[in-house]
């Protein structure tokens, strides 16, 4: 009789994903995956397209089901966890009948929590955020950037564990990306938060990197993990530092390697 392999979680690892298995319409996408995240790290997905890097975080975050597999967060299942996830578009994804602050105070009224505790949370964050505009505006009144910010500010309004973050700068101009980098960066180094982002810019996926976790081509499988320890903050200076422009030449030899396979 074999035993089957046991994969021990690294150490420092905060969440484990054992045994994942997806197909879409009988097309395997993912077969026994196993992987851990390390805890209070960024980690980026990046891999060709359509490898599925947005299904794999969505199935970690539990908006899209596993057809089998298991993913924990330090031992606790997703529903003992409390997780942030910034979406895609930010254009569909913040309530458009509710102004900004209603926006990012939604997730604590939905928790019950107590209206002076709400409004201090709020607070806090357009400090943290260097809010200048009017949270009282609608979001059709804010700018892209504005309204990613906004998206992002409510994900971390309840204190998130784990936050996910769907190609968080793709639709930012070069200005607004610097900015939501530094305050991602900032975010993290002060809450410790895990941090999970897709990307399909190599230079994005790179910068705010712990880890790049690259991945292969369908059927997928991880092709390499890639540390980039750079130290922090890393600012607008960081994207000529011989660190980065090595790591980042790496992982697009990686890419390139996985578009030549198969
Ligand atoms: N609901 C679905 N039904 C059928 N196929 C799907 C579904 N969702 C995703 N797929 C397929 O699974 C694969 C992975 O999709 P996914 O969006 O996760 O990839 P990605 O790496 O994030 O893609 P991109 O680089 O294009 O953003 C793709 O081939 C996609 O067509």
């Amino acid at each position: 009789m074999t035993t089957p392999a046991i994969h021990y979680p690294a150490p420092d690892t905060h969440v484990t994903i054992r045994g994942l298995y997806k197909s879409f319409a009988g097309q395997p996408l993912y077969q026994d995956l196993n992987l851990d995240l390390p805890k209070g790290k960024i980690v980026s997905i990046f891999g060709p397209n359509g490898c599925g890097k947005s299904t794999l975080m969505n199935m970690v975050a539990g908006l899209i089901p596993v057809d089998k597999g298991q993913v924990l967060f330090d031992g606790k299942t997703l529903a003992e966890t409390t997780i942030g996830y910034v979406f895609q578009n930010y254009r569909d994804a913040l309530f458009p009948w509710m102004n900004a602050w209603k926006n990012i105070a939604y997730p604590l009224i939905r928790r019950g929590m107590a209206k002076a505790d709400v409004t201090a949370r709020v607070e806090e964050l357009a400090r943290m955020f260097d809010i200048r505009f009017d949270l009282q505006r609608y979001p059709y009144e804010l700018s892209g950037g504005q309204q990613q910010t906004v998206c992002i500010m409510r994900a971390l309004a309840p204190k998130p564990e784990v936050m996910f973050l769907d190609e968080p700068f793709s639709a930012l101009d070069f200005e607004m990306t610097l900015f939501i980098r530094d305050k991602l960066q900032e975010v993290q180094q002060a809450t410790g938060v895990t941090m999970l982002i897709v990307s399909h810019d190599l230079e994005d996926a790179v910068f705010l990197a712990d880890e790049i976790l690259l991945l292969t081509r369908r059927p997928t499988s991880v092709a390499e993990i890639v540390p980039f320890n750079l130290p922090r903050p890393r600012g607008a200076e960081a994207m000529s530092d011989p660190e980065f422009i090595r790591v980042k030449a790496h992982t697009l030899a990686v890419f390139k390697r996985e578009m030549a396979a198969g």
